[in-house]
Formats: C-alpha cells, structure tokens, sequence
C-alpha cells in the first residue's frame, strides 16, 4: 500500500499491536480500517490476488467498499500461513458457508495461545455449529472469542458512531480486543455469554429480511415495532431453549443488532426481503446484493432445528413458506395474525401453546 498520512491514533488507548484479518468483504475491510487507524500493523489475508494487489496499490477496496480509503499500516496479502504467523490477534470475516474450510486448510499454522475472534454472523449447517464452535474444534489450542453488535460495515468505515460486544470466557482476550479496537468512533463492550452474543447475531438476519419484505409492502410502523419486538421474543426463546442467557438480548448484540438490520436498507438482509417484496425471485435478489446475505442460510437451519427441538417460531415458518415454499405474502401474514392471542413477554407471562 503506498505511504499514506501516518497512522492516526484515533484516540486508541493501546500499545500497537500485529494482527491479522481473514476475508477480504466489506466486513474485514472496515475491521482493517479500524484497526490500521488505530495504528496496528494489519496483515490482511484475502484470497483474491487481484483485489490485494489493488489495495497495495491505491488502498482501495473497490469491489466491496468503493471510495473508502484506507489508512496506517494495512498489508493485504494473499498468503495466509504468513498472515497468522506475524500476528498476535486474529480476526476472521469469512463467510459461515467457507468458514470451516477456510480454518482447518491452515490450522497447523496458528499458535498455542494465539487469539482468535470471529466476526461471522451464521451457522454451518452440519450439527447446526456457530463460527466459534467451530474453531474450537479446529484450533483448540487458540484463545477464542465472537465481536457482534449493530456494525454495518460501511457506516463503520465512514467512522459513524458504533459499538460493539467482545464475548469471550477469557477476560484477558476480552480486555484485549477492547484495547485493540476501541477508539472515539468505536466502542466496545465485553459479555461472556459467547453463545448468546453469536446466536443472537446470526438470527437477526432472518427478521431482517422479513423487515425488508414488510417495508416493501408499506405495512407501516406499527407493523415494522411488531416485527422486530416479536421477532426478538421469538429469537430469544430458541437461543434460550439452546442454553443462551436471555439477558443477553437485551444488549447491543440482541436487540441492538436486530434494531439496525430490521430499519437499515444498508443491511444486505433487509435488501433481500425487500426485493422479494417488490416481486423480485430470491435467486434474482441474491444476484443483485452480489454479497453475502447469511440469514438465506440460517432461515433453512433454524427452521430444521425450531421443528427438531420443538420451539415455537412462526416468524421464522412464515418467511420460510414465502421463500422456499409456495404460500404467499398476504396468506402468511394472515395466518400470523388470526393465530391465538398470545402473551407478551413470555418470561413474565407464559405462552399459550397453541402449535
Ligand atoms: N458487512 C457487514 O456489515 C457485516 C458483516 N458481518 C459478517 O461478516 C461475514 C463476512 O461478511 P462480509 O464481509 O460482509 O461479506 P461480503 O459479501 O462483503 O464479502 C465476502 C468475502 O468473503 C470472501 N470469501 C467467500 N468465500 C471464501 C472462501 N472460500 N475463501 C476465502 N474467502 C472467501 C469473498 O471473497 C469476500 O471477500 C458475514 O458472516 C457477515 O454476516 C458482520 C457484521 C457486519
Ligand atoms: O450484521 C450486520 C450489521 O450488524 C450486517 O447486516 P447484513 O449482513 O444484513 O448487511
């Protein structure tokens, strides 16, 4: 990358570090952005030689994040075996569909002891794992925690005001990546409730699409504030049923997360739901967004789990009907709200069970 400004310090209160980032999307490219200004050495790993060699050159990220520049010392490599040796803290943006295969190609060449923090928000669907059960299981000798929270990725590039959550066992690897990423435009907060923290990120994609789909249809605000709250008492009933804290989704990582991907046309989700609201196929919305919309994936999951443990989600069946089987739009919905009358918060009043 050619000498740019030096690096800023954007008030980072941390000692520079080496660190890596894996995938080179919009994720892990506002995440090196982050991390460059703070003045950490950034060793960026994509697969793609073009588009690191593009980076190297005019610090642009021109496929997934046209005219942000990026600054401070980002070294975008193609060779990944490199990429974790020169570095103490590894972040990993890959896609939930690669990101087993990805890990288990270069898992000799992580460290004992070497930090390593997932940033994916999905599920791999054989044995329904999340992304840090999965590297618990390749790289058992790492230290491993999940950042989540409302994040788009281009209103972090912009230096928007964002928070996050760091969730790790590790309070050590908690503090870590609180110093390494915290500045005055990004703040991060610490729960060690690592399953709730990933489940809760993965899920609100399923209720963003349907947002999306809802704000296609004009349905109004009323419906848009049902959606999400009933999205989320439905979100956190699975993740409960499935030994999540349900404390958990009062935070940045649960209903902050879901608020942000439900009302922004930014999300990639919401964009999917939207066009299929306006009558686009999924397939044809899929290849307009040209990146990665997870919820499609953990739609599939989540409904084959809900059925399997017997939790009760109609969200979930509704938007599943409308994308994968052949029930429409307005059926659903109507079967939505004709089902019994119900409680609100079913931690205080029990739900009727009415499936
Ligand atoms: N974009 C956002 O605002 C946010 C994204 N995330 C999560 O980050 C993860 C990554 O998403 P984005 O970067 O946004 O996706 P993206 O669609 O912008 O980019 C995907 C990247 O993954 C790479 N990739 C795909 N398959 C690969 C493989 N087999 N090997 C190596 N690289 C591969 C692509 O080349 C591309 O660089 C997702 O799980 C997403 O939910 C989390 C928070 C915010
Ligand atoms: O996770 C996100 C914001 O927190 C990004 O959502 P999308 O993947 O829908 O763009």
């Amino acid at each position: 990358m050619p000498e740019s400004n030096s690096p800023q310090k954007n008030g980072a209160k941390g000692a520079a570090h080496d660190v890596a980032v894996l995938g080179g999307g919009s994720f892990g490219t506002a995440m090196a952005k982050v991390l460059g200004e703070n003045g950490h050495t950034v060793h960026f790993w994509m697969r793609d030689q073009k588009q690191a060699a593009e980076i190297e050159a005019t610090g642009v990220n021109s496929r997934y994040m046209p005219g942000v520049e990026l600054s401070g010392d980002i070294q975008p490599t193609t060779d990944m075996a490199s990429a974790i040796a020169n570095a103490e803290i590894v972040f990993v943006a890959i896609p939930s569909k690669a990101f087993r295969a990805v890990i288990r190609q270069h898992k000799s060449d992580f460290r004992d002891g070497q930090i390593v923090i997932s940033l994916t928000k999905g599920i791999e669907r054989d044995g329904f794992k999340l992304m840090s059960e999965i590297l618990q299981e390749e790289i058992p000798r790492c230290r491993i925690g999940v950042l989540s929270g409302p994040n788009l990725a281009a209103e972090i590039a912009a230096r928007d005001l964002t928070a996050t959550v760091i969730a790790a066992k590790d309070p050590e690897v908690r503090r870590t990546v609180q110093d390494l990423l915290g500045c005055e435009y990004f703040r991060v907060y610490a729960n060690v409730d690592v399953y709730g923290v990933e489940l809760a990120g993965a899920l609100k994609n399923i209720y963003a699409i349907v947002a999306g789909l809802a704000e296609a249809l004009e349905m109004g605000e009323n419906a848009q504030a049902m959606l999400i709250t009933r999205g989320l008492a439905e979100m956190s009933r699975f993740a409960v049923s499935l030994g999540a804290n349900p404390m958990t989704f009062m935070g940045l990582a649960g209903v902050g997360d879901l608020i942000v991907t439900c009302t922004s046309s930014k999300s990639r989700n919401f964009r999917v739901g939207h066009a299929v609201g306006k009558g686009k196929s999924l397939d044809e919305a899929v290849k307009e967004l040209g990146q990665v919309a997870e919820g499609i994936y953990t739609l599939e999951l989540v409904k084959e789990k809900a059925e399997s443990v017997g939790i009760y989600m109609p969200l979930v069946r509704g938007l599943y009907e409308i994308l994968y089987g052949s029930a429409s739009i307005r059926a659903v919905i109507n079967s939505l709200m004709m089902a019994v009358q119900n409680s609100d918060v079913e931690f205080i009043l029990p739900r009727t069970i009415s499936q």
